[in-house]
């Protein structure tokens, strides 16, 4: 206590007012943001606690480097929801009724705003640390979906799943989703925001030029600013659609 007390105490003020970026306002504040992951994390956490084996483990899969942001932020949110088992609605249990084990994998799509195939470049996966185990996979966004679909394969060779294994155990989750994208091989199971083809920048994403990921909002970084429109809040996990990653047939369990 009295250490962090010092560290502030010794923190020098920033005087110099902060430069105006080459962005204008955000398409969604660092507010919207932080609201938009409380919610999910509400959601996804009563999504595992009702899968009711008290104590499993859950892997949250960050995608890098774009996922880590937000990663980063929901992980400690979902590991605090209260247990649906604990009457008491005032009371918040410290941890949910699942552990979350922390993995990763670096797989690229774009270089800068230019889309190609996904590579697989390093993870932290084995067979021993993954298999069995439920999956959350974590990205700031989906486009085509076809980074969210290699990760999935990468599970399934690693793991020799068959597909109904991968529609028991993995589920996907990104900040944004871009619906209106023509070549999509995928719907995440929860997402934050909808949003138009814009290229965006900011929290987890990269502008072309490789910067940017830092910044706490979004950001359009493309110029078509006339055609801006406001992403429509769409957060959910429907009961009525897919809960399955890939098969859309099918309810989730
Ligand atoms: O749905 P898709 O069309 O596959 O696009 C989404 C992916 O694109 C970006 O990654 P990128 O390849 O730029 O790598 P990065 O995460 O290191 O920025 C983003 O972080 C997603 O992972
Ligand atoms: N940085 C960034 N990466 C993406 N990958 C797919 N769409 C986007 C986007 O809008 N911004």
């Amino acid at each position: 206590m009295i250490q962090e007390l010092s560290i502030i105490n010794s923190t020098p003020k920033i005087r110099r007012p902060l430069k105006q970026g080459r962005f204008g306002n955000p398409l969604l504040s660092r507010k919207q943001v932080e609201r938009c992951v409380e919610l999910l994390a509400e959601s996804i956490s009563n999504y595992y606690c009702s899968m009711a084996n008290g104590g499993d483990d859950v892997v949250f899969l960050t995608v890098m480097h774009g996922g880590k942001t937000f990663s980063s932020d929901l992980a400690p949110l979902c590991a605090s929801q209260p247990a649906p088992s604990l009457k008491d609605p005032g009371y918040r249990s410290w941890y949910a009724s699942y552990r979350v084990v922390d993995r990763y994998i670096d797989i690229k799509s774009y270089d800068g705003q230019i889309r190609g195939e996904p590579v697989v470049m390093a993870s932290d996966l084995t067979r021993e640390n993954l298999a069995g185990k439920r999956v959350l996979l974590i990205d700031d966004i989906c486009e085509t979906g076809n980074t969210i679909v290699e990760t999935i394969q990468f599970i399934r060779k690693l793991c020799r799943y068959s597909q109904q294994d991968i529609d028991r155990l993995v589920r996907t989750v990104t900040f944004l989703w871009k619906p209106e994208c023509p070549s999509q091989s995928l719907r995440p199971d929860w997402y934050g925001y909808r949003t138009s083809m814009h290229f965006l920048s900011g929290y987890g994403m990269d502008s072309k030029d490789g910067s940017c990921r830092q910044l706490p909002a979004i950001f359009i970084d493309d110029n078509r600013q006339s055609m801006v429109k406001k992403p429509s809040w769409a957060f959910r996990f429907d009961q009525s659609e897919t809960g399955s990653p890939i098969n859309r047939s099918q309810k989730p369990r």
